[in-house]
Order: structure tokens, then sequence, then C-alpha cells
């Protein structure tokens, strides 16, 4: 996950390759609370991790399921007719899929429970849903305000009574989890008679109670309905496990790579992009998406858990085509239409999306904001959306894209960076897809592409211990981009060199060079591994420092070095440290910048940096070797350290880390073209 201030997208040119998407969060929770009331082991795969599944699981443990958790999957064992352990407080977060339906399972199961919440879930309504239950005999008393939780489930002498004669009659029209909360949990009274729910008022939401009218299927409980008024449980109705069930991947999120497909050229010898996890015969409403993006253009096949994307044909797909659509039944993907829109030709309207308005943050004109920011021209309407694209390719700007705290935002917007024009784009705060998806951007990496030449790089040079590692590391933090430490890669390979019985001199040059060339090193997790083992320690003494500096020195070593440094361009961009990266590696880096401090004041660092991991040294011997280091590292014949003609040089001697990180990253913000930037 990103978690810096914002993300800057480099103009991307292509996509291809397969996403694994997160799974749904509807049918995560519904899911697990389905396995709790079945009789036998039901394993979950692909569950999705988030907070509102861990309470989730966390409730279901507490009440006496046996859940073994193995990544994404998790193995439940349900009550299946057991009583569930009780008294019990349980704690449910702001999830509104676990405290509802728990509400309602727990009070048809029997015994004493107390449920609560975070703040915020003590102002959200849950009157409808126990009217419904106290309709039926049970006995529910609210520990706050009322019609709010916290609340009690008193029976714990048992389940009273059941007035089941008579239809059930809830509110469908403040929120379907009511319904939902009944339909799961009335299957556990089903008795010799049929058990008849009546909905007062429209129900809204439909697709989410569809949801879950299918996955009570899959556990074995059948509802008839009539026109989505009646709803009817068999008698006789009896929880069964499927054994194993997998969640599908969440349609909304599976929106932002449909739309990818249909905007991208392939790339890297594959064709289009492959979602994994969902397929068109999803059961979640937002799969709706498919046919919207198939009206634009795009051409989606897919089986039952895969979709495959493709840019339609020139002339035919592409460019997209405008379109005027009635949203109401996909809101949440609809905002990936409405940037989508951006590649079509024509105006798009996107309509009866009022409830775009009271989501995350009003989202019509969060979209009309930001889409306007990118050069679109944009009309708004109390339940519509108009948008034309800019209308030619010098149009576009680049934009400093806000966020609002809202996912869907951020994700959508971050398919503008394939604009014609070629412009980067800067979203903020990219942590807030964790909601949804949290890895959204990783996702992205992982099949877009782009030449090389833009994705940027950020070279920090300099003398030894002049802060070039700590301050390029913390720029490369908070810009969200990849490291290169080229010093390491020298320490390392001399130490490969003398493990292999080769000592660092000129006569072994060739046989150093070929084993640089295929060097087994990988950086993970802020360790350093050669093959198996770990040499993060062993490469940072003092030692190994001079070593790294002689066999930098031999130039057939430098050259089977450059293939490994090059890899590590990639996106979303990179900072680089070392002697040469401004000069010979990234020649053509927009941001160059030679750290440097006196010999005295890195003499000390360096003292201080090895006091403090508790080895032994000596500021007079220590700035003999820096000294004698920056002789070698400054006079070799290939490669030498000296700043790059086009290198900003920085002092450091009189700055603090902070201070000198905060230069490099203002002189990088003074290169980029966003107009408007929050945070820049
Ligand atoms: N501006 C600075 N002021 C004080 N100490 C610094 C500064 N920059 C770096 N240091 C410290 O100096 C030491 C050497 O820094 P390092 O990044 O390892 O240097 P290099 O990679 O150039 O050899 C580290 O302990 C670091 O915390
Ligand atoms: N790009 C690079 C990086 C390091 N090196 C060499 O590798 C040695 C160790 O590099 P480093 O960056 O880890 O060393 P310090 O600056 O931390 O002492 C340096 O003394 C250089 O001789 C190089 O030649 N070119």
């Amino acid at each position: 996950m990103y978690s810096t201030a914002f993300i800057d997208l480099p103009p991307l040119q292509a996509a291809a390759g397969e996403v694994h998407l997160p799974g749904s969060k509807s049918i995560s929770n519904r899911v697990l609370l389905l396995a709790a009331l079945s009789n036998g082991t039901t394993t979950v795969h692909d569950l999705l991790a988030s907070d509102d599944t861990r309470v989730m699981l966390d409730g279901l443990r507490q009440i006496g399921c046996t859940v073994d958790e193995a990544g994404s999957t998790v193995h439940i064992t349900g009550l299946g007719g057991r009583a569930p352990q009780s008294p019990a407080k349980l704690f449910m977060g702001n999830a509104g899929t676990a405290m509802r339906p728990l509400t309602a399972a727990l009070a048809l199961l029997g015994g004493e429970f107390e449920l609560s919440g975070v703040p915020r879930m003590h102002e959200r309504p849950i009157g409808d849903l126990v009217d419904a239950l106290r309709q039926l005999g049970c006995q529910i008393d609210y520990l706050g305000n009322d019609g709010y939780p916290p609340l009690r489930i008193a029976h714990a002498n048992g389940v009273p009574a059941l007035a089941l004669a008579e239809p059930i009659r809830v509110r469908g029209d403040v929120s379907s989890q009511f319904l939902t909360a009944l339909l799961m949990a009335l299957p556990l009274a089903a008795g010799t008679q049929n058990i008849v729910i009546d909905v007062v008022g429209e129900l809204i939401s439909k697709p989410y109670i569809a949801i879950t009218l299918q996955l009570l299927a899959r556990f074995g409980i059948v509802v008839e309905h009539q026109n989505w008024q009646r709803f009817t449980i068999a008698a006789g109705s009896r929880y069964q496990s499927p054994g194993t069930i997998h969640v599908e991947a969440d349609a909304s999120s599976a929106s932002y790579f449909i739309a990818l497909g249909a905007i991208t050229s392939s790339a890297g010898g594959q064709s289009g992009i492959k979602i994994q996890g969902v397929g068109l015969d999803s059961i979640q409403g937002d799969i709706r998406f498919v046919d919207a993006a198939r009206a634009m253009g795009a051409v989606v096949t897919g089986g039952p858990n895969w979709l495959h994307i493709q840019r339609g044909e020139p002339g035919q797909g592409w460019p997209l085509k405008a379109i005027d659509l009635d949203c109401n039944h996909i809101p949440d993907a609809a905002m990936t239409l409405a940037v989508m829109a951006l590649y079509a030709e024509g105006t798009t309207t996107l309509r009866n999306i009022a409830s775009w308005r009271v989501k995350e943050t009003d989202r019509i004109a969060a979209m009309a904001n930001e889409l306007r920011k990118l050069g679109a021209t944009v009309e708004e309407g109390a339940d519509f959306i108009r948008v034309t694209p800019p209308a030619q390719v010098q149009d576009w700007k680049a934009a400093s894209i806000h966020t609002y705290d809202d996912h869907r935002v951020a994700m959508c917007f971050s398919l503008a960076a394939f604009n014609p024009a070629g412009l980067p784009v800067r979203i903020e705060d990219p942590k807030c897809v964790a909601k949804t998806f949290p890895d959204y951007f990783e996702a992205l990496f992982s099949v877009a592409s782009t030449a090389t030449g833009h994705i940027p790089v950020i070279c920090i040079d300099g003398p030894t211990a002049s802060g070039k590692g700590t301050v390029a590391a913390a720029v490369a933090q908070r810009l969200g981009y990849r490291f290169l430490d080229s010093g390491a890669m020298y320490r390392i390979t001399a130490l490969a060199a003398l493990r292999a019985g080769l000592a660092i001199t000129p006569e072994h040059e060739a046989r150093i060079a070929a084993l640089a060339q295929t060097l087994p090193v990988r950086f993970e997790g802020g360790r350093v591994w050669l093959g198996s083992d770990d040499v993060t320690e062993a490469i940072r003494t003092e030692e190994a420092g001079m070593n790294a500096s002689r066999v930098s020195a031999l130039p057939a070593v430098r050259g089977a070095l450059v293939d490994l440094q090059h890899s590590f361009q990639r996106l979303p961009g990179l900072v680089a440290d070392g002697r040469d990266m401004g000069t010979v590696i990234f020649p053509d880096a927009p941001l160059k910048v030679y750290l440097t401090a006196s010999a005295a004041c890195r003499a000390e660092r360096r003292y201080k940096q090895l006091i403090s991991k508790g080895f032994s040294a000596s500021i007079a011997d220590l700035r003999a070797d820096l000294e004698a280091r920056d002789a070698r590292d400054s006079t070799r014949s290939v490669a030498p350290l000296k700043p790059a003609q086009d290198a900003l040089v920085l002092d450091n001697s009189d700055l603090t880390i902070e201070q000198a990180v905060e230069k490099v990253l203002a002189w990088w913000q003074e290169r980029q073209p966003f107009a408007g930037s929050a945070q820049g």
C-alpha cells in the first residue's frame, strides 16, 4: 500500500497481463455468517482481509465457532444446531455487514449478548431490524439511544416462543441490510411452517438482496420471492455447509481493470487484461458495468471466474464511444465511466446518480472538479454528470487529483495517466484505497507499462558518508518510489568474490565480472540476500566498503552490473544513490543531486554510525580511510566520482537529514508540471 502524501503516476502507455482482485466485502461477511450457522466445516477461499471481516471472524470465534485462518483461506466449523457460547460481549467496529446480521442471528440462536461498535456505529440506525425482531417476540434492549447500537439480546433462558404465523414486516426503504439480516437468521427458526417476510415500502438495493439469496441457496436454503416484496423461507429449511466456497472478487474493483483494458493497447506480447476471481455470471450487481464498457467499445469475454478485456479495433471500439446511460443499477462502478469518458469521442452523460451526492463525499461535485482539472468540460446536475473530453491533445492538463478520502475517486482517476498528451497525474492521499483495495496501485503497476524514459529517476551521488543512502532512501519513501543502493551491488560483488576465493585484483577482473553478471542478489523487506545467505550486516563493515571500492575500480565489473542497476527503473519511479548514477547509469535522469559534506563532518558521521552499531572506531582512522576511498573513487579511469554536469550540488555539512531531504524534494517539486497541487 502507498502511504505517501501523494503518488505521481508517470504517463502510462500500455497495459497487459493478469490481475487477481481482492474479495468482495458483501460476499465475505455473508459467507462467514452462513458458514457459522451451518453444520460442518466450510473452507472459504479468497476472503477479503479488511477491518470489517476481522470483526466478523472475531465475533464468530467468541460465540464458539472454530476458525482457522491460513492467508486468504479460512476454515470455519459452524454451530450446526449447537447453542452459541454465552454470555458474550461482541465488538463490531464500524461493520454494518457484521452488526445487523449477527444481531438477528444471535436473537434466534438464544443466549445473552451485548453488541457494540465504534462511536460512528452507534449513530447508524438499527431500529427497523430490532422492531421486526421484537414483533417476533425477541427481547432486545437498547443500551444507549433508542434505535441505535449498542444493544443487548436478553435470551439467557433460550429463545422465546416466536410469532411466526403472521408475515414478519420489515422496512426496505432505509437499508436492505435489515432484510438481509432477517433472511439469514430466520431459517434457524424454520420448523413445520413456511416463514414469510413482507417488505414495507419500496425495496432499495435489490442487487444486494440478490446476493443474499444466491448465497443462501449455496448453504441449502431456498427462498422464494414475489416481486421483491414478499419473501418465503420454506418449512424445514436447514443450513448445510457447501464444504468449499470461493468469495468472488469485488466487481466494483474490477471496473478499473475493465476500463484499463478498454483504453490501452497491449504490451509485451501479451494481449489485453485478464481479471481473475470474478466472471460474467457474477452475483454482484456491479458486474453490469461490463455492459456499459462494451457499449463504449471494450471487447469483453469471460467465463465463470474470469474476465478478459481488450481495446476495440480502431474506428470500431477505439477511441471509445460516448454513451448516455442511466447508471442507477451500477452507482459505484459508474464513476469509472466518468473517467473513461475522457477517452471517448463526444459527450458522455451518466444519469440517475443522485446517490453519488451522499456517499463518501459528494461524488458528483468531486468528479466534476477533478475532471475539469484535467481539461475536460463538465456539466453537473442534481442527479447527472456530463463529460466532454479535452478537444485537442494539447488541451489536456497535468493535474494533482484531490481524492476526498474516497477510494473510488483515487482508483478511477489513475486511469487518466494514459492520456494522449503524455502528462503525469498526481493522486493525492493514495492510501484512501485501503477501504476496499489496499494494493490497488501495486496491481495497476503490475500490468501497466510505459517507455523507460518516462519512468522518473532521481540520482543522488557523492562521496562516502555524505548521507546519500540516508537521504535517497528517505526521498524514495516520501515519493513512493523504488530505491537503488548501487553501492550495495559493489559491496555484494566484493563479498561474493572473496567467498569464491578470488582476491580483488586486476588479474581476477574477468572472473569477478562473470560472477557479478549472475549475482543472485535480492533486496527484500530491508534485508539483502546473496543466494540463501542474509548478507545485510556482512556488507556494511568498513572493510566491506574498502573492498567494494577496489572491486568497483575494475571496468569489466562495472559493465557487468549495468543491466542489474537499470532493472530497478520501474513504475512509479526510482531514487538511485551511488557514485555514477547521474554520470553513467541514468544520464537522462530529470534530477541529479551531488551530495557532499566536509571530510571532517563525514568522518564524524561514520564514527557515530559505527559506534551506535556497537563497532569500535577511531575518527582519525576513519577520516584517513574515507579520504583514501574518495581519492580512489575520483581518480579511477572508469566512471570516476564527480558531479554530473547538470547535477545540483548540495553540501549538507550544516544541514540535518530532514533539511537535506526537504531540499531534494523541493528541487523535485520544481520540476513537476502539476498545477494547483495541494501537497506540493
Ligand atoms: N545531513 C546529515 N546530518 C547529520 N548526519 C547525517 C546527515 N546525513 C546523513 N547523516 C548520517 O551520516 C551517516 C552516513 O550516512 P549514509 O547515508 O550511510 O552515507 P553514504 O550513503 O553517503 O555513505 C548516517 O548515520 C546518517 O544518519
Ligand atoms: N555507483 C557506485 C556505487 C558505489 N561504488 C563503489 O562502492 C563503494 C561502496 O559504496 P557505498 O555507496 O556502499 O559506500 P558508502 O558511500 O556508503 O561508503 C564506494 O566506495 C565506491 O567505490 C561505485 O563505484 N559506484
